[in-house]
């Protein structure tokens, strides 16, 4: 498989602060990669490196095959982005800000016309072409983003905390959208904040805090590391974890001990990981 993003030892430093520290990873093409990490913790800085929009105070970014700061322009050509403020323009109707980014990209009708009916039908807004963006959802808005992020044919789609402030419901449907396009082939590299998010929508997951990589792979192999069974133990008003390599051992531990007061097993989840890496809770 040949690497669709590469970054090697990036640094992003503002104003003397280094938000994003010595960051290393690569995506394979195809792949569904999560980033995830508290408030702060550089995500939405390293997808603005990513796809050209600031640049690594040091190292080194490749997408696509291209240097991002050499090769903007190629680089921006094989990406979708999808920025966390929703960056349609409202007073323009739904036709008109696909046409206006179809135009941006120089796609020539009738082209053009083929593929905004396409990826309109595809986010189901076809019936919405008309209207002005501002009478739209939040989650027809998302969607929107995303058939104009997929306008251009991109190979590789960023999507910066796509399901943040919508309702279970369109979270749901955006996901089948995201889970679909990635199994037609698209590259996701997506960041969030929610657990749920990447366990089910991820094959590998990089966990970013203080701008540093902590954890990086796939869900069952965070699990194995940490260990898929879990003792929680109530000490005053918090809970402490142990971390077992399997649910039976961690029951054995907990039939091993004299007073059971204020401990129960359950297996594991990326959760109890994140907190034990960070100390922290997500919000
Ligand atoms: N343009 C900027 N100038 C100065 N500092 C910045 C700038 N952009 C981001 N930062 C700082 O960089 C750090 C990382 O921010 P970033 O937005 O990348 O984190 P994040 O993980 O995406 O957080 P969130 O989940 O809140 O979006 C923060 O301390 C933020 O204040």
């Amino acid at each position: 498989m040949t690497a669709a993003v590469s970054l090697q030892n990036v640094h992003k430093v503002y104003n003397n602060l280094t938000v994003v520290n010595d960051l290393s990873f690569e995506i394979q093409a195809g792949e569904m990669f999560g980033l995830l990490g508290p408030n702060g913790a550089g995500k939405s800085t390293t997808i603005r490196m990513l796809t050209t929009l600031t640049k690594p105070t040091q190292g080194q970014i490749e997408v696509a095959g291209f240097d991002i700061v050499r090769q903007p322009l190629q680089a921006k050509q094989n990406i979708g982005v999808v920025l966390q403020q929703t960056s349609v323009d409202g007073d323009l109707s739904v036709w008109e800000n696909m046409e206006l980014h179809g135009r941006l990209h120089h796609i020539r009708n009738p082209q053009r016309q083929q593929l905004i009916n396409q990826w309109l039908e595809y986010v189901e807004l076809a019936d919405r072409q008309g209207d002005l963006v501002k009478t739209l959802s939040g989650g027809m808005k998302r969607r929107l983003q995303i058939a104009r992020a997929l306008l251009h044919q991109p190979q590789i789609l960023f999507l910066d905390e796509p399901t943040v402030g919508l309702d279970p419901q369109t979270r749901r449907r955006l996901w089948e959208i995201i889970l679909d396009l990635n199994k037609q082939g698209m590259t996701m590299l997506l960041t969030t904040h929610y657990m749920d998010e990447v366990e089910y929508l991820c094959d590998r997951i990089g966990i970013m805090d203080g701008g540093k990589l902590i954890s990086l792979g796939t869900l069952a192999q965070l699990k194995s590391q940490y260990g898929e069974g879990l003792v929680m133990k109530q000490v005053g008003d918090r809970w402490k974890y142990l971390f077992f390599p399997d649910l039976p051992q961690a029951n054995a531990y907990l039939d091993r001990q004299s007073d059971k007061t204020g401990m129960m097993v359950r297996p594991s989840n990326l959760e109890d990981i994140f907190v034990e890496l960070t100390g922290r809770q997500l919000d």
